[in-house]
């Protein structure tokens, strides 16, 4: 069992420690928490050792009635490996920290990309992190794109990709974010650090990426255009996309057309959170005109990074090969097309 500690318990960290303990062949060594908050209260009702993130809040923890384990230092020596959550930044101040204890980590996307020796998403390039001690599982909207780019060119070849990165304004707990009522280009720049980023899982990619900021909280959502190599047809584009794990092409028969609809679909089967570990693909928008492929995608920000931390772990360990690890992972998540009965993109609404 690998034992896998998470530092910063907020709403990536969360969910990844879930994750991890759902999986057969790993478990939590413990959560670190700042403070002893109703997050933390939640560490300790799902049974996870808590340690403070430092010796000046373990007496808040206390006064609090909560028991801690320790501080950050203690989690990392009980740990085999940890996955560190913490908001941008901080990662690499603790980086420092995870090497004199000897103990690899994996980072999140707001990280230096330098962070790490390597950029991560299992659909594109589970090997670079074999054996690797630092990896860093790229961005919400990367892992997006990289789960949708990665079978398109190896099918068809991608001679370019163009973007606009419609994003949501913050995270539902953020209430401090906005914009209240206002749609900003952001970044304003072009091109956005979406690009980039891409080009970190795909170096020899050409991408141009665009990004938007609204006032919401569900999802972001991508309007994609890649001019292939090859013309090939729409339907084989959608039965490629269909066979994906992580790409859910959304059946016009679902009457799903908006990402509301989305959660509400996720949380009616009964996923935790109601998270939606899959990239959702509107089936009706995959369109091939000679060899632009255009579709609009809709990426759950508070979760499909989860299952990536989970297979980024397995291949620093090389306890399974891509195929096997994500298997796993879907399996013991319930990310399968016959455990969560999502319906088939290929029959039509009037079928
Ligand atoms: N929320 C999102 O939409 C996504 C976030 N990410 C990435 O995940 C990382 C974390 O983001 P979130 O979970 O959204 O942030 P968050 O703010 O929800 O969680 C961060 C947690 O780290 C804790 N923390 C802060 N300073 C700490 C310290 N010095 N030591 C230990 N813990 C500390 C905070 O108290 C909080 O619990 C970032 O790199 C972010 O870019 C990636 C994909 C999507
Ligand atoms: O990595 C994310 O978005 P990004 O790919 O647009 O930078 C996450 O949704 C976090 O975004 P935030 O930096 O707006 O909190």
């Amino acid at each position: 069992m690998l034992q896998v500690g998470v530092n910063g318990y907020g709403t990536i960290g969360k969910r990844v420690a879930d994750a991890v303990r759902a999986q057969p062949d790993m478990t939590i060594a413990g959560v670190t928490k700042t403070s002893p908050d109703f997050a933390a209260e939640g560490a300790r009702t799902a049974g996870y050792p808590l340690y403070a993130c430092d010796e000046e809040s373990v007496d808040e923890f206390h006064a609090a009635g909560l028991a801690v384990d320790g501080t950050v230092g203690d989690m990392v020596d009980a740990s085999d490996v940890v996955v560190d959550a913490t908001p941008g930044g901080v990662g690499a101040e603790y980086r420092p920290l995870y090497e004199a204890r000897d103990t690899p980590a994996v980072f999140q996307g707001a990280e230096a990309p330098d962070v790490a020796e390597t950029s991560f998403n299992a659909r594109a390039n589970f090997d670079d992190a074999r054996d690797a001690d630092y990896v860093r599982v790229v961005s919400c909207n990367t892992t997006g794109l990289s789960r949708l780019l990665a079978p398109l060119a190896e099918t068809y070849g991608i001679e370019k990709v163009r973007t606009t990165l419609v994003r949501r304004g913050g995270d539902p707990t953020q209430s401090d974010r906005g914009p209240i009522n206002d749609i900003l280009p952001d970044p304003v720049e072009v091109p956005s650090h979406h690009g980039p980023d891409v080009q970190t899982i795909f170096p020899d990619l050409s991408i141009d990426t665009l990004g938007l900021t609204v006032p919401a909280t569900l999802m972001h959502l991508h309007s994609v255009n890649v001019t292939l190599e090859s013309t090939p047809d729409s339907r084989d584009v959608c039965d490629l996309l269909d066979a994906e794990s992580r790409l859910f092409v959304v059946p016009e028969r679902s009457g799903i057309g908006s990402c509301g609809q989305l959660r509400e679909y996720a949380r009616d089967a009964g996923r935790p959170r109601g998270d939606v570990w899959e990239n959702c693909v509107w089936g009706e928008s995959i369109t091939v005109e000679e060899r632009d492929f255009y579709c609009f995608q809709a990426i759950h920000q508070e979760a499909d990074v989860v299952p990536e931390n989970v297979d980024a772990l397995r291949a620093m360990f090389d306890m399974a090969d891509a195929e096997e690890s994500v298997a796993r992972t879907n399996a013991a998540l319930g990310l399968e097309r016959d455990g969560d009965a999502r319906p088939d993109p290929r029959v039509a609404a009037d079928d």
